[in-house]
Order: C-alpha cells, then structure tokens, then sequence
C-alpha cells in the first residue's frame, strides 16, 4: 500500500469493527431499518477550560457523503473470518452493504460555535443500522478538531491581538492530525500555518522563517542573512538565535543596514531560545535605537497559553507567536472525550422509546431524547444554553438544571431572544447545508468567543457557563435513572412517554 493509495482509498471502512459486526447483528434481526437517533457529545471541556469551539463539521460532511461500500470494501469484508475459520459476515448482508446509501437526518452545531459539555454537537436520526455505522469517524473528525481549535482559541487569547503563526505540522500526529489541525488551529484563532499542502488545501494564509541548519550552512551568521535577505528582500524574517542571540541580532540590524540601498525591508526577527522576555526587550532596544521601530519579534520554543500569558505579564516586546507543538497535539490534554450515545429508537408503532446508557456517576449518564440546545442571550452577550427534547412540548415558564449537580437552576425570563444550534444539515441523506467558507468559520469563532464573559474565558478556574437540561428534560432522566436502578439495572434502559 502506498501513501497516495491510502489517500485515494474510499473511507466507508475507516470504522471500528464492532460497528460493522453490530450492523451485521442488526440486520440479522430485522432491525438495521429501525428508526434511531443519537447525540455526539462531551463531558467536560477540554484543559480544564470553560468553553469549547465546535470544529470539524466539514470533514465529517465529506465523509458522509463519500459513504458507500466499494467493490474493493466488500472484497476485504467477505475475506474476514471468525475464530473457526468461518466467515464473519454472510453474503446475503454483504449485498446489502453493496446496495446501502446513506439515508439519515443529520443536525449539528455549525463549526466556529463555542459550545459546552452535554450539548448535542451532531445529531444522527435514521435507520440504526447506518447511524451506528459512523460512529467512530464522527468522533475521530469532531474530537480532534474541535480540541485543536479549543487549543488554538486559548493561545489566540492569551496572544491578545497579536498574531499566532501555527509551526505544528513536525510534531503532529501523523500526516492526517498535521492538516486537520492546521485547520483547526485557523478556526480557533491562528492567523497563519508554515503548512504548505494545509495552504493549498484550505486556503489558509502561509507565513515563515527559516531554520538554524540555514545560518550554520553559512561560514559566518551575516553572510547567512544577507543571502535570505536578498532572496527575499520584503519578507524575510531573521532567526537570531544560532549562536548569541544578541550578536544575531546586531547582525540582523548589520545586514539590514547594508541591504537597505537594495529596497530591503526589514520585517522581522526570530527568537527561539532563552529567556524570550529579557531577549525581547533587549532586542527591541538594539532595534529602536538602529531607526528599525516597526521591526517585528517574532518568538518560538515551545509555546502554549500559559507562556504567553506570563511572557506578555513580564513585558516581552514580542508581537507574533509561534506556536507549534503544545498547540497541534494539544499536549496538556490530548484527546476530546466526545461520545456518541443512542437516545431514542422508534417502535413499529411509531411511538418513541428514549433510551439511557447508566453510569455509577450521574455524570456519565447518557441524556434520553430527542434533543436540540436553545442558547438565550441578551445584547452584551451569552446567558444560558438549554437541552431539550424536541419531541416534546417546553413548559410555559424554562428552568435550566445543572446536569450533575440539581441544585444549580437558571430561570429564563419569559421573551427572552434565543436560537437554536442545531442544524438541519442532511435531511433523509440529502445534504441541504451549504457549508461555510473557512475565513467565515474564522470570523464565527471569534464573534463566539468575544460574546463571552472574560471570567468563562480565563484559564485558571474558570466561571462555569450555564448550559443544562430542561427542568422537564431533568425530571424525566432522573425517574428512568431512579426506575432502572430499582430494577438492579438489569432491564433495558429504556421508557415510553
Ligand atoms: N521569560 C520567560 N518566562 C517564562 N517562560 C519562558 C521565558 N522564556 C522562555 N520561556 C519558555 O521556557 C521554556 C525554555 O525551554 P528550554 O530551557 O528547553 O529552552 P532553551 O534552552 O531556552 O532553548 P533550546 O533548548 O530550544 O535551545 C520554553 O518553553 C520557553 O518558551
Ligand atoms: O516549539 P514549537 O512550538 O513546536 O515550535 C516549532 C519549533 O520547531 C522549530 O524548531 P525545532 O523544534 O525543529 O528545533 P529546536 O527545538 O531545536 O528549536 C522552531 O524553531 C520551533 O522551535
Ligand atoms: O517558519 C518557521 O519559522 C517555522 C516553521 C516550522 C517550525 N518552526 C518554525
């Protein structure tokens, strides 16, 4: 197999086993066709933050709508084979397979909103067979995007303004994890990625230095910046760090000095090693005092969040952020854990029947329904998100409980403004959603973000947003909780409204 066969490959097998030899159960007992409907979500927002940024949505479009078992997939299935050398699946559901094309109702909260644990980021409604199907491909696209673009959303902040240059791709996680983080990272705040293909592929502004190994393939660091500078005469920047970062940068200043007569403009300098606040401000004295005032600092070297913020407190005079590793691998926290969980499964009656999945922690427990999220706001920002269940009529008067702890309500004034987040975006498998431009999604995001209250944005224990059940929502979910455990947890969990 080579690189660009993987790439060129169809994806409808990019799943995990158990979703296939569950179809394969479901559809041996005539249920593959029953109506079901599932919530993508997580429990709590990544690196102990107060706020997530929905990302990924686009991707997972394009899968669904590549979705279709391929004569190449249908070969590798029929080759599979159990324990007794049997094969695991028939040919007659082979054939189904062949003849399946996707059929769902899919909603989602568009890419760029900032949303909260519990709430519904993907809704799948439709045959249980294929909802359950694309499981695992949802949460590798949604999970991981929308964790690289909560990251990316933490680092622009804490830039303030200033432009973050994304640097990951060397260290990301693999060549996939490198481009959709690059795009992840543009979405919650990056301005730029060093990501050429990330460039060609998603339009993502380009920006870049040079390296160490260009300064040492030089005999002296001036002759090195002299060759880059008259390579690119408006768009170099020089990394000043090779050897003594204070004589790179009078050599920066030097060379800048002799190219000045060629039309040579000189944008900026790198620091990518020692203490980047003493570098700068010192740096920036050289650069002042030689008539370089709109000379920019770029810094690199490990940077997340947490630096910048105390590089800007010490007072660095750096004004562009590279950022790469901490941010594409998103190291404090590396993995979103989104779900996807079944809430509801349509009798032959056409009655509904809501589903749980119970944990030991009221935490873990899934949420039953059909469910939508209402986010209320006023002029200056957010108030409150609800989830709730469309399938059923809202009280008169909206209480918002606290999922976990009952005692946490938020009353809702009568004639608040609100708007629902989910999305139709497939509708019976035909897709009726006209996805967003990147540079939209961009804009979105930071729209988002600025409707936030500072105090859900801060790092350090974060003000918790109000985001929680419907009160009516609650009561049904915790009598099906109390119900269940009366009966030893051992039936179905389940009941009909
Ligand atoms: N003034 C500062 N305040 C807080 N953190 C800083 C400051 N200056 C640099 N850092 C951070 O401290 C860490 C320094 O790491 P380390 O000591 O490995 O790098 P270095 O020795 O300076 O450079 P390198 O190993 O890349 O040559 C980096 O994450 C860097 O971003
Ligand atoms: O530190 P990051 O946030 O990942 O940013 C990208 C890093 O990649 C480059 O160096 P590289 O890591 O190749 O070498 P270095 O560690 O010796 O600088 C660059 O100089 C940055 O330091
Ligand atoms: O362009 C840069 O300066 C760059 C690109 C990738 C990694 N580190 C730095």
């Amino acid at each position: 197999m080579k690189l660009k066969d993987i790439y060129a490959t169809s994806l409808s097998l990019l799943t995990d086993l158990y979703q296939l030899t569950m179809a394969y159960g479901y559809w041996k007992q005539g249920m593959a066709e029953q109506e079901a409907v599932f919530h993508l979500y997580f429990r709590k927002n990544p690196f102990k933050g107060g706020y997530t940024v929905a990302a990924g949505l686009a991707y997972a479009i394009d899968y669904l709508e590549q979705l279709r078992f391929q004569e190449e997939d249908l070969v590798y299935l029929a080759s599979l084979k159990g324990s007794q050398q049997q094969p695991l699946f028939e040919p007659a559901f082979l054939d189904y397979l062949r003849e399946m094309r996707f059929t769902c109702d899919v909603d989602a909260i568009p890419e760029g909103t900032v949303v909260f644990p519990n709430e519904p980021l993907v809704r799948v409604r439709g045959p249980l067979l294929q909802a359950q199907l694309i499981e695992t491909p949802l949460l590798t696209i949604i999970n991981f995007q929308t964790l690289i673009a909560t990251k990316a959303a933490r680092v622009a902040d804490a830039a303030k303004g200033h432009k973050v240059s994304e640097f990951g791709m060397r260290r990301a996680q693999g060549i996939d994890g490198a481009l959709a983080a690059s795009r992840a990272a543009y979405i919650g705040g990056a301005a730029t990625t060093s990501n050429v293909l990330a460039g060609k592929l998603f339009g993502i502004p380009l920006s870049g230095t040079h390296a160490h190994s260009w300064v040492q393939a030089f005999t002296t660091e001036q002759e090195a910046f002299r060759a880059y500078g008259e390579a690119f005469p408006f768009d170099s920047v020089f990394l000043v760090d090779t050897y003594n970062t204070l004589e790179g940068v009078k050599n920066a200043i030097a060379t800048a000095n002799e190219l000045k007569q060629q039309g040579f403009k000189f944008n900026a300098i790198r620091l990518d090693s020692g203490d980047l606040t003493y570098l700068s401000v010192e740096a920036r004295k050289l650069l002042d005092e030689a008539g370089y005032t709109d000379t920019n600092i770029v810094a690199s070297n490990d940077l997340d969040e947490h630096i910048i913020t105390s590089l800007r407190q010490e007072g660095s005079k750096v004004n562009i952020w590279g950022v790469g590793t901490q941010m594409v691998t998103a190291c404090d926290q590396p993995a979103l854990g989104g779900v996807y969980k079944l809430a509801a499964l349509q009798q032959k009656n056409g009655d509904w029947t809501y589903k749980i999945k119970l944990s030991e922690q009221l935490a873990k427990t899934s949420t039953p329904g059909i469910l939508q999220v209402r986010r209320f706001y006023t002029e200056s920002g957010y108030l409150a998100d609800m989830i709730f269940n469309e399938a059923e009529t809202l009280p008169e008067r909206i209480v918002i409980v606290d999922p976990v702890d009952s005692t946490r309500r938020k009353t809702i004034a009568a004639g608040s403004a609100s708007k629902d987040l989910l999305e139709p975006v497939f509708v019976k498998g035909k897709l009726q959603y006209t996805p967003p431009t990147l540079p939209e999604i961009k804009a979105k995001a930071q729209q988002e973000l600025s409707s936030l209250h500072e105090s859900i944005r801060r790092y350090l224990n974060p003000h918790s947003y109000p985001a929680g059940l419907e009160e009516s929502l609650h009561h049904f979910k915790i009598d099906l909780v109390l119900k269940l455990k009366e009966k030893g947890n051992s039936e179905n969990g389940e009941e009909l409204l």
